[in-house]
C-alpha cells in the first residue's frame, strides 16, 4: 500500500510560517502520500496554498456534533468544507488535556465519516504502561472503543503513538513497533475482516530523518505521523524520502 506521512503542526507557528511551511513541502513532495495537519486558524490558508499539489491537509480535531452550541469548537463539516481531507482524533495530547475518552474519540470519528473525513485515531501507552508489561492490552483495548464500525472500509487510518516517545526524542526499538503494530493489524483484522490488511497503520513520537528508514522497514508500518520534525520542511520530506517504495 503507498505510505501516508503526515505532519502534525500542533499548535505552532504563525500564518505565514504556516504558509511557508506548506509552500516547502508542496515544493519538494514525491514519492509518498503527504498530509500536514496545521493548527484550526491556518486550515483554510493552508489549503489554498496546496490547492492542486499532491499534498493533503487535515485538521487536528474536530467535534462530535455536526452542529449546535459548542462554543469554540468545530464541526466536522466545517473541517471539510475549508479543504480538509483528513482529521487526528484521540491524539494523546487531547486525551491527557481534554479528558477526551474512547468513547469520546468514536463519536468523532463517527461524525468525520459522515462529514466524508478521513479520520486517523491515535492510541498509545504511558511509560507506565510499558514498563508494567501493558502496551499491546492498552493499545488493543483503545482500538476497540476508539474505532467505529465501518472504519476500515472507510478508509480509517490509526495511528500508533507511545505517549513515552511523543516529542522526548525517545522511540521503542524496533521490534517493539513490529510487535505493537502486528498486534493492531490482527485486531482489526479480527473486527473489520480481511479488509483491515488495507487500513494503513502510522508510527508516531519522535520520528526524525535519521531513523525513519528502519522504523518503515517493519512489517504493518505503512506511514508515520510526524510532529516536531514536520516543522521543517527538508526534514518532514526526508522522512517521506525514507520510505521504501
Ligand atoms: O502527532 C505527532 C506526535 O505526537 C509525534 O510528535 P513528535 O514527532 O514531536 O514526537
Amino acid at each position: 500500500m503507498r505510505p501516508l506521512i503526515a505532519g502534525n503542526w500542533k499548535m505552532h507557528g504563525t500564518l505565514r510560517e504556516a504558509a511557508r511551511l506548506a509552500e516547502g513541502v508542496r515544493e519538494g513532495v514525491k514519492g509518498a502520500d503527504l498530509l500536514v495537519c496545521p493548527p484550526a486558524v491556518h486550515l483554510h490558508p493552508v489549503a489554498v496554498v496546496l490547492l492542486g499539489s499532491p499534498v493533503a491537509v487535515g485538521a487536528q480535531d474536530c467535534h462530535a456534533a455536526a452542529k449546535g452550541a459548542h462554543t469554540g469548537d468545530l464541526s466536522a463539516e466545517m473541517v471539510r468544507d475549508v479543504g480538509a481531507t483528513h482529521v487526528i482524533l484521540g491524539h494523546s495530547e487531547r486525551r491527557a488535556n481534554h479528558g477526551e475518552t474512547d468513547a469520546d474519540v468514536r463519536a468523532k470519528a463517527e461524525a468525520a465519516l459522515a462529514a466524508g473525513l478521513i479520520p486517523i485515531v491515535c492510541v498509545g501507552e504511558t511509560e507506565a504502561e510499558r514498563l508494567a508489561g501493558e502496551a499491546e492490552a492498552v493499545v488493543t483495548k483503545q482500538l476497540a472503543g476508539s474505532l467505529p464500525d465501518g472504519f476500515a472500509a472507510a478508509g480509517g487510518i490509526v495511528a500508533y503513538e507511545p505517549v513515552w516517545a511523543i516529542g522526548t526524542g525517545r522511540t521503542p526499538t524496533e521490534a517493539e513497533v513490529a510487535a505493537i503494530h502486528g498486534t493492531m493489524r490482527q485486531s482489526l483484522v479480527g473486527r473489520f475482516g480481511e479488509k483491515a490488511q488495507g487500513t494503513r497503520l502510522l508510527y508516531g513520537g519522535s520520528v526524525k530523518p535519521g531513523n525513519a528508514a528502519g522504523i518503515f522497514a517493519l512489517a504493518n508500518v505503512d506511514g508515520a505521523l510526524v510532529g516536531g520534525a514536520s516543522l521543517v520542511a527538508a526534514d518532514f520530506l526526508a522522512i517521506a524520502q525514507a520510505f521504501p517504495v
